[in-house]
């Protein structure tokens, strides 16, 4: 059996007083998509900012738990933020490329981590616009502001501007849900090819686009895991009542 990429562990998370998350257990094998679903409020956002330490920065907050990349922990005091958020990355639910050019916007994270030559920075440049499906679109405006662009394809230039600095693991906070349902379509179409390089853990509010796209499923609700496991079995016949309301609509 394939081991874990990212293993985590009794994870509580607390804004204040209040605690967000209560205890989550969750393991994410490599070249898989892995879905977290569950009504609004329910903890999906705070968890998955925990696995790239988003949640750092707000005040007030407190992380327990373990959480396992490649061996490493990734709170630990020693672990340098700006490599563990190059590889793993995250896309947010609204498309965000800096106010630049397409070709700057993708070039920016190489610019930072390495001194790549103008030919090295044009390869990689091309290279991650096509894993990220949207070179054919973009290839004759690479000086043209990434802003122009339709949300669909921002978005993809976003995925693409991640993929250059090569991560491991790619989250997306309902990458699709400021999307219309072609542009939303051509991003899951995206994350399937990307899946056999990468790990995906996606937080989405739309169940199909779960069970179209994803291996695995992670149930949460107040705070809690519910059912986590095979997309496929969870989606036909799930092991707890309340996952199985969840999806039949009678709340959320
Ligand atoms: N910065 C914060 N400070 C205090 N409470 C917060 C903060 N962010 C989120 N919360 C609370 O933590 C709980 C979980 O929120 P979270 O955004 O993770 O849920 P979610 O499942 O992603 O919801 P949605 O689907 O609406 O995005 C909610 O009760 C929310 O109000």
């Amino acid at each position: 059996m394939t081991s874990a990429l990212l293993e985590t562990e009794n994870v509580h998370l607390y804004y204040g007083e209040k605690e967000a998350l209560k205890g989550i257990n969750i393991d994410f094998k490599p070249n898989t998509i892995n879905a977290l679903i569950g009504p609004s409020g329910c903890g999906k956002s705070t968890y998955l900012r925990c696995l790239n330490r988003m949640n750092d920065l707000i005040s007030g907050v407190k992380i327990t738990g373990t959480f396992n990349f490649k061996g490493t922990d990734i709170y630990a005091p020693d672990v340098n933020l700006v490599t563990l958020r190059t590889e793993i990355g995250m896309v947010f639910q609204q498309p965000n490329p800096f106010p630049f050019s397409v070709y700057d916007n993708v070039a920016y994270g190489l610019r930072l981590n390495q001194h790549p030559s103008k030919t090295e920075l044009d390869e990689k440049i091309e290279k991650a616009l096509k894993k990220a499906a949207v070179w054919d679109e973009v290839k004759d405006d690479l000086n043209k502001n990434a802003m122009a662009f339709s949300g669909g394809q921002q978005q993809r230039i976003c995925i693409a501007r991640l993929l250059a600095v090569s991560p491991d693991i790619i989250l997306l906070d309902e990458p699709t849900s400021a999307l219309d349902p072609i542009s939303s379509g051509e991003i899951e179409a995206t994350l399937m090819q990307l899946k056999s390089t990468y790990t995906i853990i996606i937080v989405t509010h739309n169940l199909q686009q779960a069970s179209r796209i994803s291996d695995t499923t992670s149930f949460m609700l107040n705070g809690e895991l519910i059912e986590t496991g095979q997309t496929s079995k969870l989606f036909v016949t799930p092991d707890k009542q309340e996952t199985s309301d969840y999806l039949n609509g009678k709340f959320g």
